[in-house]
């Protein structure tokens, strides 16, 4: 058999360690769907639709580093550019490859299916462009080397999403075979001069400063900094904090850990720590409305050093030409190590306490119970909700992986993710907390984990509608009909499926569900937990209140 330009994609694709990639079928892919099937690196994974693909491709990237979904042309491509946008929002490199319209019809006037009807088919491209890192059509092979290595080489170097559209007839077209793939991993040397002033500038900086905070933010991860950040908290003895979207992204069991800095809404005594610091280093944060609690915790000025993965600002100059993690190391080494004062008080997380068995479920007792399972080699994916206030109460073991969607913030995000997250680290305990609104956008790929047998734990919470909206601003529209949830499992069996569906509505059935889920090692097992609509944690409360008037603030005369 000719080596073919989809045999060359695929094997792009798996020498960067992708062991499976996504798919939904479609007439404009199937002959490239059967090119990649051709390689035995990779095994093709089926979603229920291209939305779900692109979240379970996100999930898959969040586990592996990277990943790819295969889609058909415009009914297809388009859904799953709501995920690209959710990948491009979290610095994740997600690879779109679409099936598109035979190389012989561009220029003839041909109306095609599955397009908006006029002669053009450039339209899909254009809007992948404004989502992507790096966006190329294929319709010729000799040019298809060139344009599939700068798609994922961008993807890579940038962690952000790139697009890739191939022409029906062009999958299995004749192709030159692929060169070492280290020419997909390079990226620039730094500049040294730049590094230099930047490290000078940031030494002066800290030398008067006797009260110093790290405030760990969310590309840090993207960034692949997170050994280096470690080093620097070393070096400098301080006490470090971590921003919502960032929660398990700095090791909780180190001892200058001291919470999430979420204003009003983080951990007691962060606030204080940062806010009363003469020096806050932030490491890649995103200070978004959401992050800065609808614009009232938001370090700045002076006493504020901004480390971000393209450049450093420090004592009124800006610096670049440099990575994060190279940055970061080189100050760890260069900077004068100072005793550990921080870690004179430890921080622990809030206790709960045990409820009583038979008394009503409360969202208490439910995060309680999860917090308990939490392990070195556990994954929560946590879904937008009143999940996001109950995961950053609980206690990560170092090595447990916190997955949040807090830029994007697509309800429905949490379940393909969390598919494509099993898919890409089976070896870990994957567990799921998803509210019942989101649940219901995406639900259908729980069948996907019954059929590929992922074991993972779904903490479903019916707490009767959209409680996260309600906090912000209450209304006929937060209402939703309620489903039998752990029915749906027997729905998704069909007979032969190893699903598992439970219910709780006590501590003590939350405690047996939870045995038998994880005894339950070929399939998910979706506990459905009865919370009250009001219960929720008081710190979505303090939040809501503050984003709601965010939001309302009157226009003001430009
Ligand atoms: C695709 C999409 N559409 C609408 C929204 C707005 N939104 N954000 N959170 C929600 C409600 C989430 O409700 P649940 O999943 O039940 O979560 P809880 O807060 O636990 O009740 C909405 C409707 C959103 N974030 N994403």
């Amino acid at each position: 058999m000719s080596f073919t330009v989809g045999m060359y994609l695929a094997e792009r694709l798996a020498q960067i360690g992708l062991k499976h990639h996504f798919a939904v079928a479609g007439d404009y892919n199937l002959a490239l769907l059967d090119q990649l099937l051709t390689n035995s690196a990779m095994r093709q994974v089926y979603c229920c639709n291209e939305l779900n693909c692109g979240f379970a491709a996100e999930g898959y990237a969040r586990a592996n580093g990277a990943a790819a979904a295969v889609v058909t042309f415009s009914v297809g491509a388009i859904s799953a550019l709501n995920a690209i946008g959710g990948a491009y929002a979290e610095n994740l490199p997600v690879i779109l490859i679409s099936g598109a319209p035979n190389s012989n019809d561009h220029g003839t006037g041909h109306i095609l299916h599955h397009t908006t009807g006029g002669t053009e088919y450039s339209y899909q491209i254009e809007m992948a462009r404004r989502l992507t890192c790096a966006a190329e059509s294929i319709t010729d092979a000799a040019s298809a080397p060139a344009k599939i290595d700068h798609v994922i080489r961008t993807a890579l170097r940038e962690s952000k999403p790139a697009y890739l559209e191939i022409a029906c007839n062009l999958a299995t077209a004749a192709c030159v075979r692929p060169g070492p793939v280290s020419s997909l991993f390079s990226s620039p040397e730094p500049d040294e001069t730049s590094l230099r002033a930047a490290l000078d500038a940031t030494l002066d900086w800290l030398k008067p400063r006797e009260r110093v905070v790290l405030l760990v933010g969310s590309r840090l991860r993207a960034a692949r900094s997170a050994e280096a950040a470690i080093a620097l908290a070393d070096r400098l003895g301080c006490a470090v904090t971590v921003m919502a979207a960032a929660k398990g992204d700095f090791p909780e069991q180190h001892p200058g850990f001291r919470g999430v800095y979420w204003g009003e809404a983080g951990d007691p005594g962060a606030r204080e720590l940062v806010e009363t610091a003469d020096g806050v280093i932030c490491l890649a944060p995103v200070f978004n409305d959401y992050a800065t609690v609808g614009w009232t915790a938001w370090p700045k000025g002076e006493t504020v050093l901004l480390a971000d993965p393209d450049g450093v600002t420090v004592g009124g100059m800006a610096f670049g030409g440099f990575g994060l993690g190279c940055f970061l190391a080189e100050l760890a080494e260069r900077a004068p190590p100072r005793p550990a004062t921080a870690r004179e008080t430890g921080f622990s997380p809030s206790r709960i306490a045990p409820a009583a068995p038979d008394a009503p479920l409360t969202n208490d007792e439910m995060c309680r119970q999860i917090g308990a399972l939490l392990t070195p080699d556990t994954t929560l994916t946590a879904e937008t909700g009143t999940a996001w206030f109950d995961v950053m109460g609980m206690a990560l073991p170092n090595g447990a992986r916190l997955e949040l969607e807090m830029q994007w913030g697509h309800i429905g995000w949490s379940v393909p993710a969390a598919f494509g997250n099993a898919m890409g680290a089976p070896e870990r305990r994957q567990m799921l907390l998803v509210g019942d609104g989101a649940f219901q956008l995406t639900a259908q790929e729980v069948a996907q984990m019954v059929r590929y047998a992922c074991p993972v734990i779904v903490f479903l919470v019916n707490n009767r509608g959209y409680v996260i909206e309600s906090a912000i601003h209450d209304g006929p529209y937060n209402a939703i009909k309620n489903w039998d949830y752990a029915g749906l499992i027997d729905v998704f069996n069909a007979g032969e499926g190893h699903g598992l569906g439970l219910r709780a509505a006590t501590g003590a059935e939350l405690e047996a569900a939870i045995a038998a889920a994880l005894a339950n090692r070929k399939g998910p097992t979706l506990i459905e937990c009865a919370i009250a609509h009001t219960d929720c944690a008081r710190s979505l409360v303090t939040w809501g209140r503050h984003v709601a008037a965010a939001n309302a603030r009157p226009p003001q005369p430009r």
